[in-house]
């Protein structure tokens, strides 16, 4: 197993430091003894022991100052998956990638640990236990997932032992845990307001859910392991959970934690699936008047309704990754730490 970082080395920068994840890998970082700087379009909390860098990583003049004296880049940001915005996804997650590989070498920062999405190989069909040797996706389930597919190719192409800049890309899924702003918060959304009554399909599909200090232990270990040699250069790993659990199971055990009941009724796949489809279309006709954001998209519905586990078999043999924290232990902690979307009365 190749060597720990020295704490020379230990100087690294967060892109997108002030999201969900980002904010979590810096507390890590920080806890283990690194200097970190975070570099974001915004400023997401306050804490003296990291230096802010406020900036679009679009723009190389912004990034420089955060890489300087940097040996390991952790890129984490991404306009928010939900957003409806092409060209933004376009923007960011390639162009921006590409301007963040190239700002990495012109600083002389040796490592690149990109966070990519293990939906990369998703298309809406389903996945049982799938290894990174999928192929990526042809047709895509989103535009943010199109993007994310450029941006990771662009991240693994660019690495050039000889330079020496290493480059890896970790695939979570579904990562979740306090202060995440999307999966508890649109599910208890969806739960207030009367929608969360349906199992889609027969409630038996297995799907990955990551809790985010797993998802955080992946990406370290991935850094302090990436050497000239290492077989992890220019490689993608699935970083999960390692324990599927059927989709409606998870998400009742939240619901139920918080106070509200768990959907019922059954509905069937394709029926969920057409009718989002349906309602996509009318409220795209209707733009130009109205703009509505609908809680059930077929995107989600593909998501709520099919199998889609990965392995994560070579993390476990390429760097003795084993996750720190059980889904039992991570779904408690997460409740935990949710008493404002407590149901009341
Ligand atoms: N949340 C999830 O379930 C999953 C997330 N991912 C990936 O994990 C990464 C982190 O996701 P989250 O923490 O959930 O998202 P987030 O939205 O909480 O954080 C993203 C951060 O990137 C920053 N950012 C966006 N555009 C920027 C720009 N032009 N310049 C500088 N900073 C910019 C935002 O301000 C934000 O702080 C993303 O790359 C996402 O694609 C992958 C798999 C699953
Ligand atoms: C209303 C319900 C049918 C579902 C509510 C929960 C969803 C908001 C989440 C369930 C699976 C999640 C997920 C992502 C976002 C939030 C969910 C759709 C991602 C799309 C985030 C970005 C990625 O890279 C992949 C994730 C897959 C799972």
């Amino acid at each position: 197993m190749a060597t720990r970082l020295r704490p020379a080395n230990k100087k690294c920068t967060v892109i997108g430091g002030s999201g969900f994840l980002g904010q979590h890998m810096v507390e890590h970082l920080v806890g283990k003894g690194y200097t970190v700087n975070v570099f974001d379009i915004r400023k997401g909390f306050d804490n003296n022991k990291v230096q802010f860098f406020l900036g679009d990583l679009c723009r190389k003049e912004d990034l420089l100052p955060a890489l300087e004296g940097v040996m390991v880049v952790f890129h984490c940001a991404s306009p928010a998956p939900s957003s409806n915005n092409r060209e933004l996804f376009y923007a960011v997650n390639y162009i921006g990638t590409k301007v963040v590989i190239e700002a990495c070498k012109e600083a002389g920062v040796q490592k690149l640990v990109l966070t990519s999405s293990a939906s990369v190989v998703f298309e809406g069909t389903d996945i049982k236990d799938g290894s990174e040797d999928l192929p990526y996706a042809k047709k895509p389930i989103d535009y943010y997932t199109e993007t994310k597919i450029l941006q990771e190719k662009e991240v693994l192409s660019a690495n050039n032992p000889e330079g020496p800049f290493l480059t890896v890309a970790i695939r979570p899924h579904g990562i979740f845990g306090p202060r995440d702003p999307q999966l508890v918060p649109i599910l208890v959304q969806a739960a207030k307001s009367g929608k969360m009554k349906f199992v889609i399909g027969d409630g038996k599909n297995l799907v990955d859910f990551t809790y985010v200090e797993n998802v955080v232990h992946g990406h370290i270990l991935a850094a302090e392991q990436l050497q000239r040699d290492s077989p992890l250069c220019g490689k993608a790993l699935h970083i999960t959970n390692d324990e599927p659990i059927p989709f409606w199971v998870f998400m009742s055990r939240i619901l139920i934690g918080l106070g509200y009941e768990a959907p019922k009724y059954r509905i069937p796949y394709w029926l969920a699936y057409y009718l989002a489809f349906l309602l996509s279309l009318v409220l795209m006709l209707l733009r130009p008047f109205l703009i509505i954001n609908p809680t059930f998209t077929p995107m989600r519905v593909a998501l709520a309704g099919t199998f889609h586990y990965y392995s994560c078999e070579r993390a476990k043999k390429l760097m003795g990754y084993k996750p720190p924290v059980s889904l039992r232990e991570a779904i408690e902690k997460t409740v935990e730490s949710y008493p404002h979307l407590r149901r009341t009365a």
